[in-house]
């Protein structure tokens, strides 16, 4: 009896990222339909770029692993995504290759193709055969490969190779290893054994025609190859390796798809899984040491032994280049991307003609009515018609700026940004943190110059009047303003601050006659030193230094850190103000 040697990593607490290639599908739409070309472009073998939807001027750069462009062929893809995890199945190692994307982006023709372009899945397994065929009979293993082929579809696990079977569980083992008890496993000794089970079990997945796809899948179709190798010395030691090749079901906008029903129900349920995965896959390459919530959908939960840990992951991102894709494209790539980075640069002539509209004006066009309104209503009209009859794309470019799509978009941007974007978005809120308390610093500059203009008058007018009493005892003295500072210009500002720190150098007992001449009564340089002091101390000073001086606190010293950043240094320290350049 073969010992078991089990190739569980569940105790291994370094994840792998899982390797994130982008596939471009080729132009299906008429190209003079509305003058509208392709949304998406590919720049070079790790880059693309895509109409930035908030600005038409624009784009935006995302940067992957890998990028397909719409010229690749099914070898190509197989050869730089999916050859090089191979031969870790055989040394008893797990590995998962997804297709993922939006319905009718290309799912499909990459992981099975067609008979004149095979897809990932014919060429996998070919592969296999060849390295276990190639591998040297000295090492002293003997190999087995197997198969499996399951679909989820609304959430139950059915078994493709046995379709009249019921919904399957998935458990797990004391290793961690993922298992289906009840699913059908079947050797193959070739790979015309394989297609001999495989083509007829595809035709058992679940599909139907949907506005988009006239087969779309409606389930994940999980293939599982398992290749066994068992040493022929007297230990017997046993590896298993597993290969899983998913066909995802495509992520979708059921505003589009015209799901209702149970293609809605079934949406759900693909959506949700979708999401999930989504969460995984961005835990897994995000690094965070929280929980990866495999467990949240069957998906991921079959997947769990074979997605990060020590496995071998690749996940390939479908994207079509018609804008009627548009907003599916944008949420794929986001889910996908490693990095994005905002463009400065006109993507197409057509582009450019369109009018960016600002996502407000979208809106406000839509309540405040008039000939906006309209031509939005008309529009709306329109594509409801089109998608109706179903004989021209339903979502065109401009209708981006339809505030269904809008709200999307942003409520997409919110989602993706939650995820993909904390740490960027971190520093973004400490800028902003920052322009705000600016601005708070602004305010109460202003506030504090107009109710020093008020005592100022107030000043003026008291003594005029010879009644200075309001001015005396405690409260600080309020100097006269000299003509121009009643009209404070933005080179200059009142500190109102230094005139209490002024007095500060005054004898004792004089305060109370500074509204008349006090600095007459100074000797000038000791002033003159005074001020000098002062104006360093406001010049270079730190925040503690700031509330050394006398009567600022801790809102005086923001404030004049905030004018310091904003208007540069002070330049004197007066009797009354204090300017800046
Ligand atoms: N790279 C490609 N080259 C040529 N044709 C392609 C390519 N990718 C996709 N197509 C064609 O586009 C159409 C839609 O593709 P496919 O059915 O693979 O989409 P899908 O993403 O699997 O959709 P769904 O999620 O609805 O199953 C098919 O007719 C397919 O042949």
């Amino acid at each position: 009896m073969a010992q078991r040697v089990s190739v569980s990593d569940g105790g291994n607490k370094k994840t792998s990222r899982v390797r994130v290639a982008v596939r471009l599908r080729p132009y299906m739409g008429k190209q003079d339909e509305k003058g509208e070309g392709p949304c998406v472009r590919g720049l070079d073998s790790q880059n693309l770029e895509i109409i930035n939807w908030r600005n038409a001027t624009e784009t935006v750069k995302y940067h992957f692993d890998v990028f397909h462009g719409e010229q690749t062929t099914q070898q190509e893809v197989f050869l730089s995504s999916v050859k090089p995890i191979l031969s870790h199945i055989l040394n008893g190692q797990n590995a998962s290759v997804f297709a993922y994307g939006p319905t009718g982006a290309g799912k499909t023709h990459t992981m099975l193709g067609g008979s004149e372009q095979p897809g990932v899945i014919p060429r996998a397994v070919r592969e296999v055969f060849n390295l276990v065929k190639a591998k040297d009979e000295d090492e002293g293993w003997d190999y087995s490969i197997g198969m499996s082929y399951l679909e989820i579809y609304n959430e139950k696990v059915l078994d493709l190779l046995s379709p009249s079977s019921q919904d399957l569980p998935i458990r797990e083992d004391k290793d961690k290893n993922i298992l289906i008890p009840g699913l059908t496993h079947i050797t193959i000794s070739s790979f015309s054994d394989f297609d001999k089970y495989f083509v007829p079990a595809s035709l058992n997945r679940t599909t139907a025609s949907t506005k988009l796809n006239q087969r779309s899948s409606r389930s994940h179709a999980i293939l599982l190859i398992k290749v066994v190798r068992t040493q022929r010395a007297i230990t017997h030691r046993q590896q298993t390796g597993k290969l899983y090749l998913v066909d995802l079901a495509g992520s979708e906008d059921n505003r589009r798809t015209g799901n209702h029903g149970i293609r809605l129900k079934e949406s759900g349920a693909i959506n949700l899984s979708l999401f999930t995965l989504s969460k995984v896959v961005d835990s897994l390459n995000s690094g965070t040491a929280g929980r990866v919530p495999y467990r949240d959908s069957k998906l991921t939960r079959l997947l769990q032994d074979s997605l990060g840990g020590s496995a071998h992951s690749v996940m390939i991102t479908n994207i079509a280049p018609e804008y009627k894709y548009y907003f599916d494209t944008f949420s794929a790539l986001n889910f996908a991307a490693k990095s994005k980075l905002i463009v400065n640069k006109p993507f197409t002539r057509e582009t450019v003609a369109v009018p960016a509209l600002p996502v407000k004006r979208a809106r406000e066009d839509h309540e405040v009515g008039g000939s906006g309104t309209d031509l939005l209503k008309k529009r709306q009209k329109e594509e409801r018609k089109t998608e109706g009859d179903g004989s021209a794309p339903s979502v065109h470019f401009h209708s981006l700026a339809e505030p269904s799509v809008m709200d999307r978009l942003i409520a997409l941007e919110k989602l993706m940004m939650s995820c993909q974007e904390k740490e960027r978005i971190g520093v973004l809120k400490d800028i902003a943190q920052s322009r705000k308390e600016i601005q708070e610093l602004k305010e109460k500059q202003r506030e504090f110059e107009s109710k020093t203009l008020l005592f100022s008058q107030l000043a003026g007018e008291k003594s005029s009047t010879k009644q200075n009493s309001v001015f005396q005892n405690n409260t600080a003295p309020l100097q006269r303003k000299p003509s121009n500072a009643t009209k404070p210009n933005k080179q200059q500002a009142v500190v109102q601050p230094l005139q209490g720190q002024l007095q500060s150098i005054c004898p004792e007992g004089k305060e109370n006659i500074m509204e008349t001449s006090w600095e007459s009564q100074l000797d000038t340089s000791v002033l003159e030193q005074s001020r000098q002091k002062i104006l360093q101390v406001l010049n270079t000073g730190s925040f503690k230094e700031l509330k050394g001086l006398q009567q600022i606190g801790d809102k005086k010293a923001k404030l004049i850190l905030g004018w310091r950043e904003i208007h540069g240094h002070f330049t004197k320290v007066g009797r009354e103000m204090t300017s800046f350049n």
